[in-house]
């Protein structure tokens, strides 16, 4: 199978591999257009825009950083719109909100192709070893021929109905995953504060009923102080911003969302935003003070 592939970032890169190394002829485009190289080093081919990349393949994947990069490489000049026609698949895997990914399928209907949204669940590692869990929406059809790209790509896929599903479902997850990181690095930092072992409590956290992966992996390295982004802490935060919109529409109340997102945001005016998620610890720890006054 032949397939087109459009943003070469830290998930992009993993995936565009993956698809490579099991067998698919993959056209690879990244706006820096050098980042391509690694993937040509594993036998892609390079197009030098996403209407080239779309003119080639029958189906083309992106992944891209956030709604407006989302928007930017399907309407802008020589953009996915300009090639993209009857008999030709395009799959946005990128965390957006619904109405961006609307947007999108709605253009990409006018022009006779077919659209599926799949953001995707699962960070850099399960992305290297195709274990990601697909949240698609849209055209069944493209769904059903995207099968065994997606087979590669993830452990699992869900088909979730009409466009927007996928993306609403994603930042439900990814909202409760930021509250998460959030709840963790207050406890650390309350232990600290209060005398107590953080390693000690991230044992005890991970013998018990909420023991999960997301503590397992990260704990560790937010007490050594390294974030190596696996999943950057300005894509988290957009992520948050989009659920509270998401919550806004619907009039759901989200005060655990709404303060994660400030401590998220206060990491980004701190320089924190190319850095790991997990980094957010470096906000809380400071809010916590000394524990000692
Ligand atoms: N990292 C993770 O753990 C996960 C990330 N996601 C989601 O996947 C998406 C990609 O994430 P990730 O790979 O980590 O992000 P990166 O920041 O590593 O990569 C972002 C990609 O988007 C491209 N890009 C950014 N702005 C534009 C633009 N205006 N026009 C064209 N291309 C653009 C970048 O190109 P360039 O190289 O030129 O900057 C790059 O290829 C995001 O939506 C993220 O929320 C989902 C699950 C896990
Ligand atoms: O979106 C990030 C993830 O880990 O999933």
């Amino acid at each position: 199978m032949e397939v087109g592939f459009l943003g070469l970032g830290i998930m992009g890169k993993a995936m565009a591999a993956n698809l490579l190394r099991h067998g698919f002829r993959v056209t690879v485009w990244n706006r820096t257009l050098s980042k391509c190289q690694e993937l040509v080093a594993l036998g892609a081919a390079v197009g030098e825009t996403p209407a080239a990349v779309v003119a080639k393949c029958r189906y083309t994947i992106a992944m891209l950083s956030d709604p407006s990069a989302a928007l930017s490489v399907v309407f802008d000049k020589d953009g996915v719109l300009e090639q993209i026609g009857e008999g030709k698949g395009y799959v946005d895997m990128s965390t957006v909100d619904a109405a961006t990914s609307c947007k999108i399928s709605e253009a990409i209907k006018q022009k006779g192709g077919a659209f599926v949204e799949a953001p995707v669940s699962g960070s850099k590692k399960p992305a290297e070893d195709g274990q990601l869990v697909i949240l698609a929406a849209g055209d069944k059809v493209l769904y059903d021929d995207m099968v065994p790209a997606f087979d590669v790509l993830g452990k699992k896929s869900f088909f979730l109905g009409e466009i927007g599903n996928g993306a609403k479902m994603k930042l439900v997850v990814n909202m409760i995953m930021g509250s998460m990181m959030n709840a963790l690095s207050e406890g650390l930092s309350l232990a600290d504060n209060s005398g107590l072992s953080p390693q000690t409590l991230l044992d005890v956290l991970d013998l018990g009923a909420i023991a999960n992966p997301m503590f397992k992996l990260k704990g560790p390295s937010m007490l050594q102080g390294s974030y190596n982004p696996a999943f950057p802490l300005k894509h988290q935060q957009k992520d948050m911003r989009l659920a509270l919109a998401l919550g806004d529409e619907n009039a759901v109340s989200m005060p655990v969302a709404a303060a994660s997102n400030e401590a998220f945001k206060k990491a980004r005016s701190l320089g924190l935003g190319d850095l790991d998620f997990s980094a957010v610890y470096e906000v809380l720890k400071g809010a916590g003070g000394s524990g000692k006054a």
